[in-house]
C-alpha cells in the first residue's frame, strides 16, 4: 500500500497533511462534512454528494467492510474522501470488500491521516470552503463550486421500472420518481409498501409523466444548488397540482421554489443521521438522517397556501412543507435513511395512504 504523502491546501489557507489511500488522485471541490457514526459506503454512495469533497468526523472509517447490499446509488459521485483512520482489516458478515478496495475500484480520491475534527471545525467557522487534494502544499484550489448543471450529470437518462414483490392486496399504486440523483432506498422503500415504481429522467416534462399513468410522484434528492433549476419551475408545478406528490431533500426545495418560495445557503450545512425535527403536526421529535446545504427560507413560503410541518429543533430552519389544498408534501430530512434512524418511515406511508385516498387506477 502506499504511504505517499499527500494534502488538502483549503480555501481558508490551511494546508492538512495526509496520505494516499490508494493512488494520490488530485481533484478540488467544495468541503463538507458528515457527522455520522456509522454508514460510510451509504455516504459515498449517495448522488446528492456530487462535486463535493465529503470528510467524517467519526474517527474510524472501513471497520465493517464493504458489502453489496447498501449502495445508494450505480456508482460514487462524491469528489473526494477525507478520513482520519482506515481500518484494513474488517469485520462484518455481509462484508464482502475492504474501503481500500472501493477507493480503488471507483478512483475515489481518498486521503487518510487528517484530523477531521479539526478539518470541521474549519468549516464550521467559514462556511463556505473549498478544498484541494494535492501531492503539492502550495497548490491553491480555484473557487470550485458545484457545477450548475450536476443534476443532468447523475440522472438516469431512460426511463427505469420496477415492480413490487410485497403486494398489500389489490391494489399497486404506480409512483413515479423524478430522478434529480435517487438513493436507491426511496425506491426500496416504495417497493416494500407494494408499489410498482417508474423512475424517469429529472426534466421529465408533465405530458410524458401524464403518459405513464402514475398514481403519485416522487421527487427525489439530488446535488448542487436548488436554484439552477428553477427553469423546471413551470413543469414541477403542474406535475405536484395534478398528481399526489411527495418531494425529499432537492425534491423538497424544487416544489418549494416552483410554489414560489426562495432558498438560501446554510452557514455548513446538516449532514449527518441525529438531526433533531420537531413534527409540528403530533408535537414529536424525531431524529433524522439529513445532508443538505440549502434550505427552503421560511419567509418566503406562503402560508396561506403552505403549511410548515416540520422544523429543525437546532436551528428552526424548515424541515417540511405540506400544501393546505393540494395533495403535496415535502420534507428536506431522509425519511429513507441509509444511513441513519427510520423515525419518519411515516413518511411513505402517509403519503401512499394520500395516493390510495385519491384512489388508485387499475394498471395494465
Ligand atoms: N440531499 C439532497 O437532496 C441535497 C439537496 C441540495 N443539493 C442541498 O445541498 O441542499
Amino acid at each position: 500500500m502506499t504511504e505517499q504523502i499527500g494534502y488538502l491546501v483549503l480555501s481558508t489557507g490551511d494546508v492538512l497533511e495526509g496520505k494516499w489511500l490508494g493512488a494520490a488522485r488530485q481533484v478540488e471541490g467544495e468541503m463538507v462534512f458528515n457527522t455520522a457514526m456509522t454508514g460510510y459506503q451509504e455516504v459515498m454512495t449517495d448522488p446528492s454528494y456530487a462535486g463535493q469533497i465529503v470528510t467524517m468526523t467519526y474517527p474510524l472509517i472501513g471497520n465493517y467492510g464493504i458489502n453489496d447490499i447498501d449502495n445508494e446509488s450505480i456508482k460514487p459521485f462524491l469528489k473526494g474522501f477525507v478520513i482520519a483512520n482506515p481500518c484494513h482489516t474488517p469485520e462484518h458478515y455481509q462484508s464482502s470488500s475492504t474501503l481500500l478496495e472501493m477507493v480503488e475500484k471507483y478512483e475515489i480520491p481518498t486521503l487518510y491521516g487528517i484530523d477531521t475534527r479539526a478539518l470541521t471545525r474549519i468549516i464550521r467557522d467559514h462556511g463556505e470552503v473549498y478544498g484541494k487534494m494535492t501531492t503539492n502544499e502550495s497548490d491553491l484550489p480555484k473557487n470550485c463550486a458545484v457545477d450548475s448543471d450536476i443534476v443532468k450529470q447523475v440522472s438516469v437518462t431512460e426511463i427505469k421500472q420496477f415492480h413490487t414483490t410485497k403486494t398489500t392486496g389489490d391494489e399497486i399504486p404506480h409512483i413515479v420518481v423524478m430522478d434529480f440523483g435517487y438513493k436507491h432506498s426511496i425506491v426500496h422503500s416504495l417497493l416494500d409498501l407494494g408499489c410498482n415504481v417508474t423512475v424517469v429522467p429529472f426534466d421529465t416534462t408533465f405530458a410524458k409523466i401524464h403518459e405513464l399513468d402514475p398514481d403519485g410522484i416522487l421527487l427525489t434528492n439530488g446535488p448542487g444548488n436548488p436554484k439552477d433549476l428553477s427553469y423546471l419551475a413551470a413543469n414541477i408545478k403542474e406535475i405536484a397540482e395534478s398528481i399526489p406528490t411527495l418531494g425529499i431533500c432537492l425534491g423538497h426545495q424544487v416544489v418549494a421554489l416552483a410554489f414560489g418560495a426562495t432558498t438560501k445557503r446554510l452557514p455548513y450545512g446538516h449532514r449527518g443521521s441525529n438531526h433533531p425535527v420537531k413534527d409540528l403536526l403530533t408535537g414529536k421529535v424525531l431524529i433524522t438522517s439529513q445532508n443538505h446545504g440549502y434550505v427552503v427560507d421560511i419567509d418566503s413560503v406562503n402560508k396561506d397556501d403552505w403549511q410548515v410541518s416540520h422544523v429543525n429543533v437546532n436551528d428552526k430552519s424548515v424541515e417540511g412543507l405540506i400544501h393546505r389544498n393540494k395533495n403535496v408534501m415535502t420534507v428536506q430530512f431522509h425519511p429513507e435513511a441509509h444511513p441513519g434512524p427510520i423515525d419518519t418511515h411515516n413518511i411513505f406511508v402517509n403519503f401512499i395512504s394520500q395516493v390510495k385516498a385519491k384512489g388508485v387506477k387499475q394498471h395494465a
